[in-house]
């Protein structure tokens, strides 16, 4: 059902529709198209990735679980550079307002168990996303919330967004997280800490304050001198692990990935 969803996606997107382009003039998403995408995740060190797409011929290949996480939240808070810092492993160099939504995914073993980690980039912005709203709410595994620190409108949003995923039938079982982003800007700071702290736990949700531009910045407590977005979606990831979702891919393809045009 989703992999026939998905298709219909990447046809679209293959026309050029709803995408994000970045400084660089290539599509930011790794595993959605045959561009360069997966060489530049290599590149960064993150090898997870594509460690499991050449299986032996002799066996059937194993299946992979998908986990889609949506990624939420107002326009500018730096939805887009989250999830590219996290399937990229770097900070895009130039965005543009999400139009629609852009995939981006990432293969990663946990427990020796591979997994494909869907993020789903949402655009902040209301004349983006009307029509295409319903789409992010299918079959969605957990949700990422981001505001960014520098801007209280963007975390006065947040209820706002906790409303809609509630319109659109989403459980309070699908695991939620907050992200305060922009840590790096701490001069700037307009939503403290505690202040979101409250928020998060009267939301039952964790708090996580990172940077996608500086993700080992002084302004993010939580993972000491790690990626932290790495460890957040990774967090996430575990989490889902644990609570057995769906299998809904097909098999890893076999075709050796080779992501040079
Ligand atoms: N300093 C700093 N700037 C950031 C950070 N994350 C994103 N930005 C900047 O914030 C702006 C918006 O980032 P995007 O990732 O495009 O924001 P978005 O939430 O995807 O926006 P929409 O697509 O309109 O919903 C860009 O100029 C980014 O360079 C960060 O951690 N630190």
């Amino acid at each position: 059902m989703i992999a026939l969803t998905l298709s219909g996606w990447r046809r679209r997107l293959k026309k050029g529709w709803s995408w994000k382009k970045f400084g660089d003039g290539r599509s930011a998403t790794v595993s959605m198209s045959s561009g360069c995408g997966g060489r530049r995740q290599s590149e960064s060190g993150s090898s997870a990735e594509f460690s499991s797409s050449l299986t032996s011929s002799s066996l059937p290949p194993p299946r992979t679980r998908i986990f889609k996480i949506i990624v939420i939240g107002d326009s500018g808070v730096g939805k887009t550079c989250l999830t590219y810092r996290f399937c990229a492993g770097k900070f895009p160099e130039k965005t543009e307002a999400t139009i629609g939504v852009d995939f981006r995914e990432r293969l990663v073993e946990i427990d020796g168990e591979n997994i494909k980690i869907q993020l789903w980039d949402t655009a902040g912005q209301e004349r983006f996303r009307k029509s295409m709203v319903q789409h992010y709410y299918r079959n969605v595994h957990a949700v990422v919330f981001v505001y960014d620190i520098t801007n209280a409108a963007s975390f006065h949003s947040l209820p706002a967004w906790i409303e809609e995923c509630k319109q659109h039938a989403l459980g309070t079982e699908v695991p939620r997280i907050l992200v305060g982003n922009k840590c790096d800007l701490q001069d700037s700071v307009q939503v403290n800490t505690d202040l979101a702290q409250q928020f998060a736990d009267a939301h039952s949700m964790p708090l996580f304050e990172t940077s996608a531009k500086n993700p080992n910045s002084q302004g993010d407590r939580n993972y000491g001198n790690s990626d932290h977005v790495e460890a957040i979606f990774m967090t996430v990831a575990h989490k889902l692990k644990s609570q057995k979702p769906l299998v809904l891919s097909q098999p890893p393809e076999r075709r050796p990935l080779c992501w040079c045009p």
